[in-house]
């Protein structure tokens, strides 16, 4: 079975307020794009990893790359203006058939054990989707709603290849905040997957802080 990981890195980070895109921020001495790469490889070698890069950063990023000796395999593809732009184009890489899973550039402490998991149960129910439970009360509009029906949704989000394809064609749509909503409107069922409460998504700047007491947890 062919795997892919399309890891998406194709945005501005403007929550970050960074001159240095957040995905090349250093945490623990390597940018976060790294750490997010090796977890792939560290889950199963044999993925085939595709990075969405913007373009304009894809020479700072191979720069990157020889000054920290970086000899995780991948192949770069450039991004598009919205995520769902970027995942696409990452999708257009994939020629076979097999099972890919989506994963924020900035989540960098997914572990290997969810990755693993994500892509045995795409293999078997067609779609995979890390989320967790909400540690708070949750309201909608105003009104307070039983948490216990809430998930808090985090990537990889992992799919076989022809379903995500496919779902990928419908024209893109503001509500689609992830993978899964894509799949979900092209009438694919999500199957949920437990995730972790240590795969932040590294948004503003007191996520680094976050990243940096994690690194030292797990050293
Ligand atoms: N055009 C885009 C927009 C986002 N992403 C990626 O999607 C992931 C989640 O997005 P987010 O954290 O919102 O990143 P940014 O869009 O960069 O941040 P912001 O919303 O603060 O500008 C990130 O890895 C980001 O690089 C992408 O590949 N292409
Ligand atoms: C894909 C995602 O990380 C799942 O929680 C999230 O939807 C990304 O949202 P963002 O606004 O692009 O950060």
């Amino acid at each position: 079975m062919n795997k892919y990981a399309i890891i998406v890195a194709g945005g501005s980070g403007s929550r970050m307020k960074s001159d240095l895109p957040k995905q090349f921020i250093e945490i623990g001495g390597y940018p976060v794009l790294m750490h997010t790469l090796i977890r792939f490889k560290e889950a199963d070698p044999s993925i085939e990893l595709i990075l969405v890069l913007p373009e304009i950063q894809i020479k700072f990023w191979e720069d990157l790359c020889e000054k920290h000796d970086f000899a995780v395999a991948h192949q770069l593809v450039k991004g598009g203006k919205t995520r769902f732009q970027s995942g696409k184009n990452g999708l257009a890489a994939i020629r076979k058939d097999g099972i890919v899973a989506i994963h924020d550039g900035v989540r960098p402490f997914v572990s290997p054990e969810i990755i693993r998991e994500s892509f045995v149960v795409a293999a078997a129910k067609g779609t995979a989707v890390v989320s967790v439970p909400s540690k708070d009360s949750v309201r909608v509009d105003g009104h307070a709603i039983d948490r216990e029906s809430v998930r808090l949704i985090q990537t990889p989000q992992t799919f076989q290849v022809s379903i995500i394809k496919k779902a990928f064609q419908s024209p893109e749509l503001s509500t689609f905040t992830d993978d899964a909503s894509v799949a979900e409107h092209a009438g694919f069922e999500i199957n949920l997957i437990e995730g972790s409460y240590e795969n932040i998504k590294i948004t503003t700047p007191e996520d680094l802080e976050w990243a940096e007491i994690i690194l030292k947890r797990n050293a």
